[in-house]
């Protein structure tokens, strides 16, 4: 089986190390600058890699189209006209889908398939050198098929995404504009708008870069994501963003006029009801939806720290699911989150940590 991935970047590189390596599988990138195919190469993210579109996708069973929103409809296009193995099945990951679904039912695709795609996972990074074959581990992974996809094209697809090792999920395309609106692309802007903001005041004095510490690191690290991927991302979903902004106004107003009105109450309401609502989240990090077994612990900063921890669980064969250094504090130790897949390796975790002496609790 032959995989072809146009634009071999955070997305497209990630999805080719899904595959990569797979019995039967190789993976084809296709990039647009020479450089660009040197770096996937040389990271063994595809088995072969080429400047030309034709070549890449010469008898592909799947292409993936991996490239920033405002190019997705261009290669679209070109591929439509391409001599495609029949039955290939074309897609794309986009962050926005209704548009490109438009354009895709109004191509002629002469015995090729098109399924929109949009994996729920990603990173504020952009680039092949950030691509990682975990990325989509226990995301949600969006396919939007046309009324008239064939129900074994879509399973087709479905299955091939298993490598991914992400849930596919079936939505409709404007429904997803709406719903990742406000789920990802408000809290982009807000992020952007909040830091600008910082940086402004931060003009007057510097005190504000050097304060900045858990809170406003937390509600802005995706205000460092790529500049081009999200001009495109909000370009092509404008009408629902300008909506979802006149609701953000409506609820920045309504702030203004609880602290106008001193209103201790209202505050403590508006908090107790995001607590409640975000606890409810399927999982607290980005995409997961898979129950994990957390727990949490200081670790001074010293070398190789990280390491050795990992080491002693796995010595021990207890099965570390995920670790995550928690960036909230400066100049503190920091905090360590680790994940298990179960109750019982966490305890057994728990125990081999506290009798290396570290301080170790269970947040539930
Ligand atoms: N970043 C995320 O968190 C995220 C998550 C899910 C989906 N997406 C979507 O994935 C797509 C890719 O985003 P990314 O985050 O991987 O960005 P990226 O910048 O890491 O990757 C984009 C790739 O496309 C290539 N490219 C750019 N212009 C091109 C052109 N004209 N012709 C050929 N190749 C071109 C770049 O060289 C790069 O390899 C976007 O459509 C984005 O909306 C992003
Ligand atoms: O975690 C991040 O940094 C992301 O921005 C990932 C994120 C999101 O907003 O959740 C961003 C864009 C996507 O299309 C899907 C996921």
């Amino acid at each position: 089986m032959k995989i072809a991935v146009i634009g071999v970047g955070l997305i497209g590189g990630s999805l080719a190390l899904c595959f990569k390596g797979k019995p039967g599988i190789t993976v084809t990138g296709f990039a647009h600058q020479p450089q660009l195919i040197e770096d996937m190469l040389s990271r063994g993210v595809v088995d072969a890699a080429t400047l030309s579109l034709e070549e890449a996708v010469l008898d592909a069973d799947f292409i993936f189209v991996s490239v920033p929103v405002g190019k997705i409809e261009h290669y679209m296009e070109e591929l439509s006209c391409l001599p495609l193995k029949p039955g290939c099945i074309v897609s794309d990951v986009g962050s926005t889908k209704a548009s490109i679904a438009a354009f895709a039912a109004q191509l002629d695709w002469k015995g090729v398939y098109f399924i929109g795609g949009h994996p729920m996972a990603g990173s504020e990074r952009a680039g092949v050198a950030a691509a990682t074959a975990l990325l989509f581990e226990n995301a949600y992974y969006v396919l939007t098929p046309s009324e008239e996809t064939p129900e074994e094209v879509y399973n087709s697809l479905a299955t091939l995404l298993e490598h991914t090792r992400a849930q596919v999920v079936r939505v409709e395309p404007s429904a997803h504009d709406d719903i990742v609106g406000a789920i990802s692309h408000l809290p982009h802007i807000i992020a952007v708008a909040l830091v600008n903001q910082v940086r402004g005041l931060n003009e007057q004095n510097p005190l504000y870069q050097l304060l900045a510490a858990g809170g406003f690191r937390d509600i802005t690290r995706i205000a460092s994501s790529d500049p081009v991927v999200w001009r495109d991302i909000l370009l092509s979903n404008r009408d629902v963003l300008l909506n979802l902004l006149k609701e953000w106004d409506e609820q920045i107003t309504g702030f203004t006029r609880i602290l106008e009105d001193r209103d201790g109450l209202a505050i403590e309401q508006a908090f107790a009801g995001a607590g409640a609502f975000r606890s409810e989240l399927p999982e607290r990090r980005k995409g997961m939806i898979t129950q994990l077994y957390d727990l949490y612990m200081d670790v001074p900063d010293t070398p190789g720290i990280i390491g050795r921890i990992a080491t002693e669980l796995g010595s021990r064969g207890i099965n570390l699911s995920n670790m995550q250094i928690i960036e909230s504090r400066e100049d503190v130790p920091g905090i360590l989150r680790l994940s298990f897949r179960n109750e019982d390796m966490m305890e057994k975790a728990k125990a081999q940590l506290e009798s290396m002496n570290y301080n170790v609790s269970v947040v539930k």
